[in-house]
């Protein structure tokens, strides 16, 4: 039987042997990897490297053609609702907000995976629906005020604009309460201010007892903010490690960036500042 401390010692994600083949097409192929608590995981790659696939993988949208994901010790069951459940939340590359709905029913929305309302309570919406309903509301609004939109939660989430509409999915993603959070390129078309905004939002997530797992292709980004950093090519592992390790690697400046090593590097200083 293990002891709660060698819980906390063992990894909290754990992905052994990913493999995911779509007709002809190997999409991955042996993925093994690890997240620790409190850890924040970049994944880089090119276009097609499988990065997204690998996202799909873990949270139950797609089903392994082998290999095993688990959280805490436990296998994860394919199946995305069961997943969010039992801890694991994500965005998406293309926001996929509820448009007309307001900033704070986003936030709700996500919410409701971890109401456990009777449906005789919903239908007849007695006490204990008023007071779930009551409790969500209070922890979308902390969620609001720790990304920095309590400000805006009446407003239509399609008027905010679109470096807010990202943090508003990451709020949204946590009021599902997850020990793990994916973003797939959270960064995506944003300015260097909202870049740095949201890094500093990855930060104080992981301080709040989050880990996360970051796809992104603007590695600079990358080797300033995570702990570890995984680069797929072609679905397969070519190096894990810090980011320094990653960032010499000439693997990793060849096989994958094909850019010149100024181009590559971040600055791993940048990376410590929010530990
Ligand atoms: N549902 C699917 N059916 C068939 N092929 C798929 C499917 N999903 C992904 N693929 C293929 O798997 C490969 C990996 O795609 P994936 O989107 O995971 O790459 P990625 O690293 O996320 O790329 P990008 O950086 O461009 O988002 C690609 O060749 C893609 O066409």
């Amino acid at each position: 039987m293990s002891s709660a401390s060698d819980r906390s010692a063992a990894p909290l994600l754990e992905a052994s042997g990913v493999s995911m083949v779509f007709g002809g097409l190997t999409a991955l192929n042996n993925v093994s990897l690890t997240v620790g608590r409190e850890e924040v995981l970049g994944l880089i790659g090119p276009n097609g490297a499988g990065k997204t696939t690998f996202f799909n993988c873990l949270t139950g949208q797609y089903v392994p053609t082998s290999g095993r994901i688990s959280l805490d010790g436990t296998t994860l069951p394919s199946d995305p609702a069961k997943v969010a459940a039992a801890g694991v939340a994500r965005t998406f590359q293309n926001i996929r907000l509820f448009p007309n709905m307001s900033v704070l029913e986003n936030v709700l929305v996500g919410r409701h995976v971890r109401m456990r309302q009777g449906a005789i309570a919903s239908i007849f919406h007695g006490p204990g629906f008023r007071k779930g309903e009551r409790l969500a509301r209070e922890r979308s609004r902390e969620l609001l005020d720790f990304v920095g939109l309590s400000q805006v939660e009446g407003e239509l989430s399609r008027n905010l604009p679109y470096g807010d509409q990202r943090r508003l999915e990451i709020a949204r993603a946590l009021a599902t309460e997850p020990s793990v959070l994916l973003l797939d390129e959270p960064t995506a078309g944003m300015n260097p201010q909202e870049t740095e905004d949201t890094r500093q939002l990855i930060f104080a997530i992981r301080d709040s007892g989050v880990s996360v797992i970051v796809i992104e292709h603007d590695t600079k980004f990358i080797f300033g903010l995570c702990d570890h950093v995984v680069v797929l090519v072609q679905g397969e592992v070519l190096v894990a490690g810090t980011p320094d390790v990653v960032r010499d690697d000439p693997r990793v400046i060849e096989a994958y960036l094909g850019k010149p090593p100024e181009d590559v590097a971040g600055t791993a200083t940048e990376g410590e500042e929010g530990r």
